[in-house]
């Protein structure tokens, strides 16, 4: 039954008036012209109110081809050839027969394909000629079938007509339409709100009220958010916690030069070390000792400093040493960490505390993130401070194929694959590797890391034993947030300015979830 005939306006008062006539309602042949959107949400108007309540129905139609209409309309081709020959009593040779059919295609196909069926043969001078007096058709029939009911009882038909190309199948989705509880013909007019003036004057009493949409997103509320560098923070801090890391207490910001840089062994000369690079304190200058590591570190930091200065001094634990003369003075000097693998280095010295009477300490994982500190200028990429991201793994038999798995392993964690390793140099690590990955956004290989394997001249001088070996890395916190949020300035991220419109200029940052 097409309701076609009905006088709505609209869809869905034509779905109202066909289901008040039947029911339930097949939209394919109620409605074979509407468009699906305008349907659904037709139908879905008239849901909400429980006007109306409706099944989905999916299915699989068959519709002709081109070649299928063809077929459809004349006959198949095997049967065009044998109307042809039929009719020619002499039979015809093959130009003659493919003049009487007009078609050089269907001629060739078809008087294969009749072959075939031993529909016609061949005369002694080489025509072509019935070999019977009548066929069927069957082809013809079942494209005729689907192309008035788009689907044929028996699959198989489909499936060769399909092979065939004189067919093509398409999921149609429709619609099973019954009446809901509350059906009529007509909308109710419906308050949206209960007003001051619907209370006085009573008229709520009688008024329909649209049902709340428990589903509707609320507005957008320009809410606080974290900031992007905790974010990414915590991002960084749970992958570590998934992969059995323990966190470093990273409070302390100063340092002796002797946790940054001499038990690094980077060189009471180098330039690292200059003011230039390095933030000085000036009251108090200098550290009285090395501080302990913590206060349950009752080894004695006499040993490491000793140790220290005689790798730098002579060279010790295989090492030949810078051979020069070693200031306890400069060593003592205190700085803003340039570095928080000061922070490992000491964690690395207390973990030698925990040495057994059998020489071994226990495998150990150690991550921070913290804020460092270097002398740098300003610029768009460059701050004074930022914050780094540092991990080292303890353990026996580690190698360096290992340190590159585990960086993929962590990086892909974060989404950052195909990794790149270059060779580097640390001079508290041997070998050291830079670590790449290629950024679709940028479109090339961006630095995220630094790396290495510690060398035995500092693992012996906190000591630890000789046949432990240490993986460590680090990278700024910095840099995968500016990747992660598409911001090109750093100083937007960690400025002296704290600007509050930075969240709304970067609607990145406040829709992400927190
Ligand atoms: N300290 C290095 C990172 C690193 C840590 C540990 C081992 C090797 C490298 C840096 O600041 O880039």
């Amino acid at each position: 039954m097409a309701a076609t005939d009905a006088t709505p306006k609209d869809l869905t008062h034509q779905i109202l008036y066909a289901l008040s006539e039947a029911e339930p309602l097949l939209s394919a042949e109620a409605f074979p012209q509407a468009a699906f959107t305008d349907l659904k949400a037709a139908l879905d108007r008239l849901g909400s109110r429980e006007m109306v309540k409706y099944d989905t129905i999916d299915r699989e139609e068959a519709i002709l081809e081109a070649e299928g209409e063809t077929i459809a309309a004349n006959g198949s081709h095997e049967a065009r050839v044998f109307e042809a020959l039929r009719q020619a009593v002499e039979g015809l040779t093959v130009q003659e027969l493919e003049n009487t059919i007009g078609d050089k295609n269907v001629t060739k196909v078809g008087q294969s394909k009749a072959f075939k069926e031993k529909w016609i043969s061949r005369t002694k001078d080489g025509k072509f000629k019935t070999a019977r007096d009548s066929i069927e058709d069957v082809t013809k029939e079942q494209v005729q079938t689907i192309r008035q009911t788009r689907t044929h009882p028996d699959p198989k038909v489909i499936a060769d007509l399909k092979k065939r190309k004189l067919i093509k199948t398409q999921k149609v989705i429709s619609f099973k339409i019954h009446k809901g509880p509350k059906f009529a013909l007509e909308i109710a007019k419906e308050e949206t709100d209960l007003t001051a003036d619907m209370i006085a004057s009573g008229a709520w009493k009688t008024a329909a009220f649209k049902p709340y949409n428990f589903k509707a997103l609320g507005a957008d509320q320009n809410a606080g958010a974290l900031h992007p560098l905790n974010k990414v923070r915590s991002e960084f801090r749970q992958i570590f916690f998934e992969m059995g890391f323990e966190e470093m207490p990273t409070s302390q910001f100063v340092e002796s030069g002797f946790w940054n840089f001499d038990t690094l062994f980077v060189p009471q000369q180098h330039p690292a070390r200059d003011l230039q690079d390095t933030f000085y304190i000036s009251d108090p200058k200098a550290a009285d000792k090395p501080r302990p590591t913590g206060p349950d570190d009752t080894r004695d930091y006499e040993e490491v400093w000793d140790n220290v200065r005689q790798v730098h001094e002579n060279g010790k634990f295989g090492s030949i040493g810078y051979r020069y003369p070693w200031s306890p003075e400069e060593s003592l000097r205190l700085v803003l960490r340039t570095h928080t693998t000061a922070v490992s280095a000491a964690m690395l010295h207390k973990l030698a505390a925990q040495r057994g009477k059998d020489g071994r300490v226990p495998p150990a994982r150690y991550f921070s993130i913290d804020r460092v500190f270097r002398n740098e200028s300003v610029d768009a990429t460059h701050l004074a401070e930022f914050h780094q991201v540092e991990g080292v793994i303890a353990d026996y038999g580690l190698t360096l194929g290992g340190l590159m798995e585990f960086m993929e392993i962590f990086f892909g964690k974060m989404g950052l694959t195909d990794l790149q390793f270059k060779p580097a140099y640390n001079p508290y690590t041997e070998p050291s590797m830079e670590i790449f990955a290629f950024h679709k956004g940028l479109n090339k290989l961006v630095e995220i890391g630094n790396s290495g394997m510690f060398r035995p001249e500092f693992l012996e001088s906190v000591g630890l034993p000789k046949d432990l070996r240490v993986y460590g890395w680090g990278l700024s916190l910095e840099r995968p947030t500016m990747i992660k949020y598409g911001i090109s300035n750093i100083r937007e991220l960690l400025g002296h300015k704290v600007d509050l419109n930075f969240i709304e200029r970067n609607p990145a940052v406040r829709l992400d979830k927190d």
